[in-house]
């Protein structure tokens, strides 16, 4: 079993462009919708029941929140978007700090954007992929909830997704996972491994090393 990210511990949060810590190290954001299950990875991810918060009330992550996971290297949690009660000022705001933190965070290797399998790829989450795209940052997607669809289902969901990323000129790689069944998280710690810059995990064999970020 994977277990460097076990370790993980919350260092700070920013609510604004100043307040961000200073870049130590590599870091990678996860990114996604209000309720696609970001927290919920996240916990999965680092094997710890309440790392990021998970909320049956959705849209109250509005941090973003950092995450040692040793050696000066960061998982960020960007808040939820698209979450229709917040106020559109407010909406504004976070956009353009995220903006300003896809665009200028120079520590930042990639991004992790999580799609409830069920309703990928809506306006924001294309927004946010754009965004990217202009900032030169690698996307790695997580289909999340795949136990809630059929075996065959996901894999079409998955194919189509990649499909339509293709078609937009976007060359994201599209896993599924489930927080509730683990399917996929050795794929998706293998893509944070990589991004952070870190090697193999003590006694990982070859098979675990090979399973890519498409697996699943
Ligand atoms: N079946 C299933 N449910 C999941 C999975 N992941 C998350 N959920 C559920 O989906 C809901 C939202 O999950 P969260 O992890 O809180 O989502 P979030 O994206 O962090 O939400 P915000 O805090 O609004 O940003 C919760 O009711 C979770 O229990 C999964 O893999 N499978």
């Amino acid at each position: 079993m994977h277990k460097r990210y076990q370790n993980a511990r919350f260092v700070t949060s920013a609510a604004s462009v100043a307040s961000l810590p200073p870049e130590t190290g590599a870091e990678v954001a996860f990114a996604g919708r209000s309720n696609a299950g970001k927290s919920s990875a996240l916990n999965r991810i680092c094997h710890q029941k309440a790392l990021a918060r998970t909320s049956k009330t959705p849209g109250r992550t509005q941090q973003i929140n950092f995450f040692d996971v040793g050696e000066g290297r960061h998982l960020v949690d960007l808040p939820g978007y698209g979450y229709a009660r917040v106020e559109k000022s407010r909406q504004r705001q976070w956009g353009a700090f995220l903006q300003h933190y896809l665009l200028e965070r120079g520590a930042l290797r990639g991004l992790i954007l999580l799609m409830d399998i069920r309703h990928p790829l809506t306006p924001l989450d294309e927004q946010l992929l754009n965004l990217c795209r202009e900032a030169g940052v690698p996307v790695h997607v997580l289909l999340t909830k795949s136990d809630k669809l059929k075996r065959g289902q996901a894999t079409t969901a998955r194919r189509e997704v990649k499909k339509r990323l293709e078609a937009e000129g976007l060359h994201a790689e599209v896993q599924l996972f489930s927080a509730l069944n683990g399917e996929g998280l050795e794929a998706v710690q293998a893509r944070l491994d990589d991004w952070l810059g870190f090697g193999p995990p003590a006694g990982a064999d070859a098979a675990a090393e090979t399973s890519g970020p498409e697996a699943g």
